[in-house]
């Protein structure tokens, strides 16, 4: 690759859960003819995300956890970025956010740069999408309600970060479609349309769309969007003195992403795996506070077998996503929510482990793989 050839970006952001790896990884498996690589942001300690993309694309995907990009980690998204060109050839970068990053901040962060550090001049932020579940906004908001004066209800945390993720996009993804009565998707992307009424809105399940309407699309226009997050603050009722806010913007009020909107993450790991039914009978018994959670299972019906484990909203998936391998099993699981009590957690947890000289029941009578 030529130095100076110019590299696009899109940046995919959207709520937790919405679909974004999912997009992601339908990127990887038909980039046209373009050399894609990848930065996967996860706020948790753990990045579950970037696991589930390794498959498609060994090299060319960097890892940004336990810490979101819009705020904390703006200069190693640069570093990074940066040091992924000079070892690696690609021609099309994806960033996908975390599911609280703000996108406007990400999006100054690969435009302007932050104090630190700058992006060469050749990576061109070229689209962001946001990814939003219609299943969670549809629950989340009543569209008959008039939006946007009737909707987003300030006491509800995370609201104002997917109004700001909706607001802010090139390109909406309204996923999840297969979850809303057919009845009810005009209303819910009528109502989003108010938020948003210059993005391409499209409809899709399992973030099915085609490439090229996210990918080098040439939508983003940074003057259009700093103009609009006036808008956006006056329809939050946050502070409206932007000019206050240095150069490089949004810091969550000088507190983390994840502090700001009071969502935190406990990561469970063991060697040890659970009793297959007593985990079933746990993942029917989501704590409500729960926003989302993901990750790699070690059951013992299954003793090589990865069990990929993902809850977003009402929908719980447990089902077989690889073999361990060479690698020592282990169970890693990120949980997502608020005010998280996480030794609660972690021993209901353990509770599930199988204990000594328990009976274990076969792969073939084991719950597993569940969709609810
Ligand atoms: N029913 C249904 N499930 C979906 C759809 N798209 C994604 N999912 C499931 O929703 C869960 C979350 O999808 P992801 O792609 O991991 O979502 P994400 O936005 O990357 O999640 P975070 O990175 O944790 O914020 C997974 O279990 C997906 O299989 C869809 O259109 N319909």
């Amino acid at each position: 690759m030529s130095t100076k050839q110019s590299v696009p970006i899109t940046v995919v952001s959207g709520p937790l859960g919405a679909g974004k790896t999912t997009l992601v990884n339908r990127l990887l498996a038909d980039p046209g003819d373009r050399r894609i690589a990848v930065v996967v942001n996860d706020m948790g300690e753990i990045n579950v995300d970037a696991e589930l993309l390794a498959d498609q694309s060994e090299d060319g995907i960097v890892d940004l956890s336990n810490g979101c990009i819009c705020c904390r980690l703006q200069d190693d998204l640069v570093t990074e970025i940066t040091r992924l060109a000079e070892e690696r050839a690609f021609d099309y970068l994806v960033v996908e956010a975390s599911g609280i990053s703000e996108p406007i901040s990400i999006a100054r962060t690969l435009t302007v740069g932050t104090d630190e550090t700058r992006l060469p001049e050749r990576f061109t932020l070229d689209t962001t999408v946001s990814v939003v579940d219609a299943y969670g906004f549809w629950k989340a908001f009543d569209p008959d309600e008039s939006l946007p004066d009737g909707a987003p209800d300030p006491q509800r945390p995370l609201t104002e970060v997917l109004v700001d993720q909706i607001e802010f996009c090139d390109v909406l993804v309204l996923n999840k479609c297969d979850m809303v009565p057919d009845a009810e998707l005009d209303g819910v992307e009528a109502a989003i349309r108010e938020l948003q009424p210059r993005a391409a809105i499209h409809r899709t399940t399992y973030s099915e769309v085609d490439p090229d309407r996210v990918l080098a699309t040439g939508r983003f226009d940074f003057e259009t969007a700093r103009r609009r997050q006036g808008w956006k603050e006056t329809l939050v009722g946050a502070e409206s003195d932007s000019a206050a806010r240095d150069a490089h913007g949004h810091d969550h009020g000088g507190l983390s992403a994840a502090d700001a909107h009071g969502v935190e993450s406990v990561v469970y790991r063991r060697e040890a795996p659970f009793h297959p039914d007593r985990f079933d009978a746990w993942l029917d018994d989501w704590d409500g506070d729960i926003v989302r959670a993901k990750g790699f299972v070690w059951v013992a019906s299954r003793p090589d077998t990865v069990l990929g484990v993902s809850q977003a909203g009402p929908a719980v998936q447990a089902g077989p996503i690889g073999e361990w391998g060479a690698d020592e099993p282990e169970t890693r699981f990120v949980v997502i929510g608020r005010e998280l009590d996480g030794e609660k957690l972690t021993a209901e947890l353990d509770a599930c482990l199988v204990g000594e000289g328990e009976e274990i029941p076969a792969a073939d009578a084991d719950p597993f793989p569940r969709e609810t």
